[in-house]
């Protein structure tokens, strides 16, 4: 990240030094440095080419469009760790790594040693202020804590299952249908990401933004909020020297960020104070469900008197607005992104789809209810039934293991450390894992490691068995797991499998299927596909 920034300010550097010395010399300089350069890499052959002066810079500047399959090749060359630095005084350093046994250490052994920094920190404050995502120490364990105890709460966990299961049936396969009548292709990942925006805005305030009615239209929070993900991005790439003077001056890209950001502020503040107000006038909350309700209503002990005694609080409403809104980012794009993968996949893989159809045929044939005129047009399965589909749940785990969706994250060591493979990190330094290598290391998938092979995750039994936190860390690990991974599969394993039984999803021939660069995996042109009903005479 740090990195990225810096190589922009190496274009700003060579435009200025074109203007300063002679283009012929400037020529030489650099040739020079890259015999110098080639010839330490070819003595130390680990990562990436290092130059003086510019660090890792150049080579990855070159590497750019490809930076996740670049950084795959380079792990399985040195080992599964390698060092970089960012340009000389730069103070960018720190280490790669796709080794299981490192990923454990920095997640869980040394979590403390190990926090997001505040190099995240500071470019998410804007937008996020101290939501969870975004938080570190005692601020990131009270929301951790409330996180914990709402999300897996009985009453949020059937809420949440009837809110996806009438997003799905509502309105996805309303659309779906529509489409298919019309004979019309659609971005299917346009589709899923309106779904599951308008399904974490259900979870998170109990709101339907609508993204998802027939005529796909502009949402204005929606819009906002997007905006102002991919300008936070931006603060990654360009230097802190560029954009906080901007963001002072409220010029250009900060500029935008401002506004974007007030409008999903705006909105948040306004429905907290809604809901608080709703509480205060009729003493509760009983026939919301959704996490601010919950939050409005509960309280959290907070020590008296130097510890020796405890009273009650509520929280406030900047605790409340902020952490519904790390919670949208969170569950925004990366299920949608995960199922745009997911129907890609199926799509080359016929056998596999034929397995998921197969297992959906026989929990349907074994309900009691069985509609004997054989249409699966009323079928909406339960969350028990979605709890039986061992094989689906294997395929959506294999394509989020082929394709994560935070293919790669880092942390910031407080302290110097020394990793489990004896690589040294500094103070300061990033320890970068990167969750898209690791899928595609042999040492630590086996063979078959780039694969679409479900079969993979499921045991002896013909049950689903999950892998280690630490070698699939899709979801993160240690004390910072993902808390919002049950939601995140019934709401996969629902879409999916109600799709999958009424509609042939057929990818538009001719489009080029590659992954964006950026901090989701999103595809980069989108999925166009069409829909076709299917035959239902199975049953
Ligand atoms: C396929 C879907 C999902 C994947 C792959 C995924 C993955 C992740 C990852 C990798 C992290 C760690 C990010 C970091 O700290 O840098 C994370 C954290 C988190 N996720 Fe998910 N997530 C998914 C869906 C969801 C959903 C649907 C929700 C909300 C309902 C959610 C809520 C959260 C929250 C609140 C955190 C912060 C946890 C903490 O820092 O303690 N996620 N998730």
């Amino acid at each position: 990240m740090e990195v990225l920034q810096q190589a922009t300010t190496l274009i700003m550097l060579r435009q200025v030094a074109s203007t300063l010395i002679r283009p012929s010399d400037l020529a030489m300089a650099m040739a020079g440095l890259f015999l110098f350069s080639c010839l330490a890499h070819r003595l130390t052959q680990k990562g990436p080419m290092h130059w003086p002066l510019f660090g890792v810079l150049p080579t990855l500047f070159l590497h750019l469009g490809d930076i996740y399959d670049w950084a795959t090749v380079l792990l399985a060359r040195s080992g599964g760790t390698f060092p970089y630095h960012g340009m000389w005084l730069g103070g960018a350093h720190g280490v790669i790594t796709s080794d299981p046994a490192n990923v454990e250490y920095i997640l869980r052994t040394r979590f403390t040693n190990f926090p997001k920094g505040r190099y995240y920190r500071e470019r998410f404050a804007d937008l996020l202020g101290d939501g969870i995502f975004n938080a570190d120490d005692d601020a990131w364990r009270t929301q951790r804590r409330a996180a914990t105890s709402e999300m897996h709460s009985p009453r949020f966990a059937s809420y949440s299952a009837a809110s996806i299961a009438s997003l799905v049936h509502g309105k996805l396969l309303v659309l779906l249908s529509r489409l298919a009548a019309d004979g019309r292709a659609a971005d299917l990942q346009d589709i899923f990401l309106r779904f599951t925006f308008d399904n974490i805005c259900l979870a998170a305030f109990g709101v339907d933004p609508g993204c998802l009615a027939v005529d796909l239209p502009e949402v204005h929070f929606a819009g906002a909020f997007e905006r102002a993900t991919e300008l936070t991005l931006i603060r990654f790439i360009v230097p802190p020297f560029v954009w906080k003077p901007m963001r002072r001056l409220g010029l250009g890209p900060e500029r935008e960020l401002r506004e974007a950001v007030r409008v999903v502020h705006e909105f948040a503040e306004k429905t907290v104070s809604q809901r608080r107000a709703e509480f205060t006038s009729s003493g509760n909350l009983i026939d919301r469900s959704d996490l601010l309700s919950r939050l409005v209503e509960a309280t959290e002990d907070v020590d008296v008197n130097g510890g020796v005694g405890s009273k009650k609080l509520r929280f406030s409403d900047k605790f409340i607005k902020d952490f519904c809104i790390s919670f949208i980012l969170a569950g925004r794009d990366t299920s949608s992104v995960a199922l745009t993968w997911f129907f890609w996949l199926l799509h080359g893989r016929p056998d596999v789809e034929a397995r998921v159809l197969d297992e959906l045929y026989s929990i349907i044939e074994n309900r009691q209810d069985i509609n004997k005129t054989g249409s699966f047009d009323d079928v909406v399965f339960t969350v028990e039934e979605l709890g039986r589909m061992d094989y689906l749940q294997a395929a959506l785990s294999e394509a989020l293991r082929l394709y994560p969706s935070v293919p790669v994250d880092f942390k910031e060591a407080v302290e110097d450390d020394v990793l489990p493979d004896g690589t040294p990190v500094r103070k300061g330094g990033r320890v970068i894992y990167s969750i898209y290598s690791m899928a595609r290391s042999e040492g630590v998938w086996g063979k078959d490691c780039r694969e679409f092979r479900p079969e993979r995750w499921i045991g002896e039994r013909g049950r689903f068995e999950g892998e280690s936190q630490f070698k699939y860390p899709v979801f993160n690990a240690g004390p910072r797991l993902c808390v919002g991974k049950k939601f995140a599969y019934v709401q996969m394993k629902t879409l999916a499998a109600a799709v999958l039984l009424r509609f042939k999803v057929e990818v538009v021939q001719g489009q080029v299927v590659v992954p964006k660069m950026t901090t989701t995996l999103y595809m980069r042109n989108g999925l166009l596909v069409t829909f076709k009903p299917r035959q239902n005479n199975k049953v």
